[in-house]
């Protein structure tokens, strides 16, 4: 029976990752490990959790404020036993991070194929985001199967002359991995459970304003255009900020210096995935500069306006659901509260729109994988 490694080191890789390793165990076609870089560990643990899995190697490479090319060398190094000793028929990675170049490479050497997940997403600026637009080119330079999420993200790989593999149209996981714990919670609340219980005690009369935020394209006047611009909103009585604040000590630094203390502005420690879909249910505007956020907002009906001057999520801004308001103080303060304050421009953007799948991509890797290994 083939063998498939599946590689990823952070909290999204996790949750768009943990989907395609059920599907591939549940096809019975295919054997498969899980090997994790600890990129990001205690957030992983988290979401290992909710989809009911156990990494089988751990590579725990993480380091306090390790540096990009530590981590990159340490994963080629590291990655090049993994393989030899494995020897996968196929290394599947995910997105753009460092962890999925650096195995992408040592795959790459071991003259391993590779399957990219997500493929094809940019921004046409390798400045930002930094590093990511560069991982992404560069895995899919070297991948056999480069699983696209959408049209979009498909003729973006059709452009590209260095593009070796073999494109297919599946969706995005991170839906997959949406529905699956909308349904867990929805499930909790039927059975009369406390409905919607979310990390941190919120006042039902006030909204909440949901922010996430760590690119690192953002470190310097990015983060303190952005903390400028919630403390300004943090003016207003009828909302309450909640911030779940990457562990990164770059992020947390600015942050809490800039922001802690206010009353109604929640600075919390990462949460789970369950509590992060919780939050994002019960918010009415959700500030980001992620990536996944982008995806899950728009399957939520929840307006999502993005702490960035680029995205290479095109699809979300098309919904009208998603938007670029940059790091500017003043834009994210006007932008909010318009959405706070004009009820009609809130229901346009407040539906619920799928433009990255239906929760199926999941499955439809897994089948392509298992049915290309007994061609
Ligand atoms: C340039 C870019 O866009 N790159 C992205 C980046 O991922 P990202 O930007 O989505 O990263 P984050 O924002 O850290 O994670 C988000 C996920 O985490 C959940 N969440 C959040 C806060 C919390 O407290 N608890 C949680 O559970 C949240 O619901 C969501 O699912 O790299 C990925 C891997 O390569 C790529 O896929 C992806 O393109």
């Amino acid at each position: 029976m083939q063998h498939v490694l599946v590689v990823f080191g952070t909290r999204p890789e996790a949750i768009k990752m943990l989907p395609v390793v059920r599907a591939l165990r549940e096809s019975g076609r295919v054997s498969v490990s899980v090997a994790i870089t600890g990129q990001h560990r205690q957030m992983l643990d988290q979401v290992f959790e909710v989809f009911e899995e156990r990494p089988d190697i751990d590579l725990n490479l993480m380091t306090h404020d390790q540096k990009l090319p530590d981590i990159t060398a340490s994963i080629l190094s590291q990655m090049a036993g993994v393989l030899g000793g494995l020897r996968p028929d196929l290394v599947l990675v995910h997105g753009d991070t460092t962890t999925a170049m650096a195995t992408a490479v040592a795959a790459f050497y071991n003259r391993v194929p590779i399957g990219h997940v997500e493929a094809g997403l940019r921004s046409f600026d390798l400045a930002r985001p930094w590093p990511e637009e560069f991982n992404r080119v560069a895995i899919d330079s070297l991948a056999e199967y480069l699983f696209a999420p959408t049209t979009v993200a498909a003729e973006n790989l059709d452009r590209e002359y260095s593009r070796r593999g073999r494109v297919f149209i599946t969706g995005n996981t991170g839906i997959d991995a949406l529905l699956h714990v909308s349904r867990k919670i929805e499930m909790e609340e039927s059975g009369g459970a406390n409905v919607l219980k979310t990390p941190v005690a919120l006042d039902p009369e006030r909204s909440l304003v949901l922010v996430t935020g760590h690119r690192r394209e953002s470190f310097g006047a990015g983060f303190e255009g952005i903390c400028a611009g919630l403390a300004k909103l943090a003016r207003r009585s009828d909302i309450e900020i909640v911030y779940p604040v990457h562990m990164n000590p770059s992020v947390r630094e600015v942050v809490h210096s800039r922001l802690g203390g206010l009353p109604n502005v929640h600075l919390i420690d990462p949460v789970s995935y369950v509590d992060m879909i919780r939050l994002m249910k019960r918010a009415k505007v959700i500030l980001t500069d992620s990536g996944g956020i982008q995806e899950e907002g728009p399957a939520l009906g929840r307006p999502v306006l993005v702490m960035r001057d680029t995205t290479e999520r095109p699809e979300a801004i098309a919904t009208g659901t998603v938007s670029l308001v940059g790091t500017d103080p003043i834009r994210i303060h006007d932008e909010v509260s318009e959405l706070l304050d004009d009820e009609q421009s809130y229901r346009k953007r407040a539906r619920a729109v799928f433009p990255y799948g239906d929760g199926t991509a999941s499955t439809q890797i897994a089948k392509i994988i298992s049915e290309s290994f007994c061609a």
